[in-house]
């Protein structure tokens, strides 16, 4: 059985990822890239989807305490056992010839009897690879692909796994390693364990090196950088929005999706929050990977791609997967990727311009694609999309896209003005002020003094919050306060944020069941609640979700107050975005981000 969700902390290359439960089991895996099929699939089902535990033979198979070392993303999780105690330490090196997972046994005291298990499948748990052992190695080929198991200790075949019992006495380093390779070449060279440890540990202090930041909450803020820096696919630049598919937003619903895409929208809060870091280089290869993406027709662009760009993300069903304690289906692909969410081209230019602000030169493209993204804008904002919370019941006339259409034409005329830069700003100032005054009259209901989820609707949407953070009017306006007040109101659930009502028979997104809290919603509260001057509520809003972090400081998308646990795929991206932002802000570093 898989662990709860906060039960996993992440390991990863910067080209793929692997979830590691507090029983030592390696749960989900993906090989070569974030969004391959799964080697391990045991979270999405049950052990013969394949997984790799190591712990102790005797005592409680959970660990006794678990972290990262210090600002890496190395794993070390502890056991404290009647015969001693024993340290895994689990990392993915930065790839080489091909991807590792290092696991290393180390006896810290007594003598600690260890079992191994690896249930090697391919395919999404689905294939059973030809399995062969010499030379103290073991190898597993299926089709094109293949893998190697070098360890430390004596491996045997058992019932469609690989066993081994061995212990570990104090001082002493069992270590493992599993490496992927496309099956036609060559066995891969082995990787020398203690080596790789040594040399991922150096890359990640180097990476955390430059950091800004120095406030109160030094240890989430970091943590969530590195998690952001780890769903990098560093090739391109790309930036997943989270390392899994099919985590459900309702424990047993239907409501599971694939975020092992990169999507415009998650991706440029991801480098908004990298550049106030300090980290211009990842900013910097995510602009590159976003004019290759969307290089072509601006009607063509979509809201999200594949790591290195590729547009076609079909969405199907994986019928031999039961699903997140029987969550299903478990989805791969992601239909979303043809949906109309004008939120985007305002997100995308919104960063460029920040971007440009922060020193990083633009390429000639940079700005024709931002251009030709505002003409695209400026011939489809007056109709109804999908929206950013990409409902599938129908499109509507969201109120949160128009405000990003608004954001699109403020960010240009700015880019103009500040960068001396060719543009024609007052056509697109006079579809600036349309837009404005058209939000404000269709998207305000003034007898409960709220902005609405779409025209003349009745629900409320707590994207709304974000309309003081990009600009379109001031935290003092009335209409904001009332807005900020409104979403606290009636779409809080004991404190924590629904992005919209989803306890009515026909909700918003189409899809029957409810969700979570949505987290991101509930730090854009906070921010909120900071703005309109509420700053003791926004603090203690803010402390609230950081103690929803697991014990490693990772966060889903949502939380399940009935439930008490973390719901949504994991570790999110857009969790960790808006984390950081509201530890700046609530600490007044207010030099950066989508401040209008
Ligand atoms: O809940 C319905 C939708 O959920 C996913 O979208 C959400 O995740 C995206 C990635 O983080 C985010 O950009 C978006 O705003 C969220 O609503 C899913 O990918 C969609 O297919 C699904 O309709």
């Amino acid at each position: 059985m898989p662990g709860r969700i906060e039960d996993y902390a992440l390991i990863g290359d910067l080209q793929s990822a692997a979830l590691v439960g507090f029983d030592g089991s390696i749960d989900w895996l993906c090989f070569p890239r974030f969004d391959s099929p799964a080697f391990f699939a045991a979270l999405l089902g049950d052990e013969s989807n394949g997984r790799w535990q190591i712990r102790p033979r005797i005592g409680d198979p959970r660990a006794t305490r678990r972290r990262y070392r210090g600002d890496t993303l190395i794993l070390e999780t502890e056991w404290e056992t009647s015969a001693g105690t024993v340290r895994l330490v689990d990392f993915m090196p930065h790839r080489g010839e091909a991807p590792d997972v290092v696991r290393i046994v180390e006896g810290l005291s007594g003598e600690v009897p260890m079992c191994f298990e690896l249930r090697a499948r391919f395919d999404y748990g689905n294939v059973v690879p030809w399995m062969s052992r010499s030379d103290g190695q073991v190898a597993g080929i299926a089709g094109p692909e293949s893998i190697w198991l070098r360890g430390g200790a004596p491996i045997e075949g058992r019932d469609f796994a690989h066993v081994s019992e061995f212990t570990v006495r104090a001082g002493e380093r069992v270590p493992f390693v599993l490496t992927w390779h496309p099956s036609h070449l060559p066995e891969p060279d082995p990787v020398d364990a203690m080596a790789a440890l040594e040399e991922t540990e150096r890359l990640w202090h180097d990476w955390m090196r430059p950091c800004t930041y120095t406030g109160r909450h030094g240890d989430a803020v970091r943590r969530s950088l590195i998690t952001l820096k780890a769903l990098t696919y560093a090739p391109t630049g790309g930036i997943v929005a989270a390392p899994t598919t099919s985590l459900p937003e309702e424990l047993g619903g239907l409501r599971n999706w694939d975020y092992r895409y990169c999507w415009l929208r998650d991706a440029t809060m991801t480098l908004e929050a990298m550049l106030r870091s300090g980290y211009t280089d990842e900013a910097e290869a995510w602009r590159q990977w976003l004019v290759r993406a969307v290089a072509g027709d601006p009607e063509d662009v979509q809201i999200m791609y594949g790591v290195a760009g590729e547009r076609r993300l079909p969405e199907w069903e994986v019928s031999w997967l039961s699903g997140y304690e029987g969550s299903r289906p478990v989805r791969v692909g992601n239909a979303a990727a043809e949906q109309l969410q004008l939120d985007v081209p305002g997100e995308v230019i919104d960063s460029l311009y920040l971007a440009r602000r922060a020193g990083l030169r633009p390429t000639p493209q940079v700005w024709s694609m931002s251009y030709a993204l505002l003409r695209f804008v400026e011939r489809h904002w007056a109709e109804p999309d999908e929206g950013l919370w990409e409902v599938r019941g129908g499109s509507r006339h969201f109120v949160h896209s128009k405000v990003m259409c608004w954001v699109a034409f403020d960010r240009a005329i700015r880019t103009v003005r500040e960068f001396d830069l060719p543009g024609p700003v007052g056509h697109w100032e006079r579809i600036r002020n349309r837009i404005h005054r058209e939000v404000c009259d269709r998207g305000f209901d003034p007898v409960r003094g709220t902005f609405t989820q779409s025209y003349g609707s009745q629900e409320l949407d707590a994207a709304l919050l974000l309309i003081p953070q990009v600009g379109f009017l001031p935290p003092t306006d009335p209409r904001v306060v009332g807005t900020v007040e409104a979403v606290q109101r009636e779409l809080c659930l004991d404190g924590l944020v629904r992005r919209y009502p989803t306890h009515q028979s026909v909700t918003p997104d189409g899809l029957p069941g409810e969700e979570g809290a949505f987290l991101a919603c509930t730090f854009w509260l906070a921010d909120g609640l900071r703005m309109i001057g509420r700053r003791d509520e926004a603090e203690e809003l803010f402390e609230r979700v950081l103690a929803l972090r697991n014990d490693v400081g990772l966060l889903a998308e949502q939380y399940d107050l009935r439930a008490g646990r973390q719901v949504g795929n994991f570790p999110q991206a857009f969790s960790h975005v808006p984390l950081i932002h509201t530890a700046y802000d609530l600490e007044g570093h207010q030099t950066w981000g989508r401040r209008g």
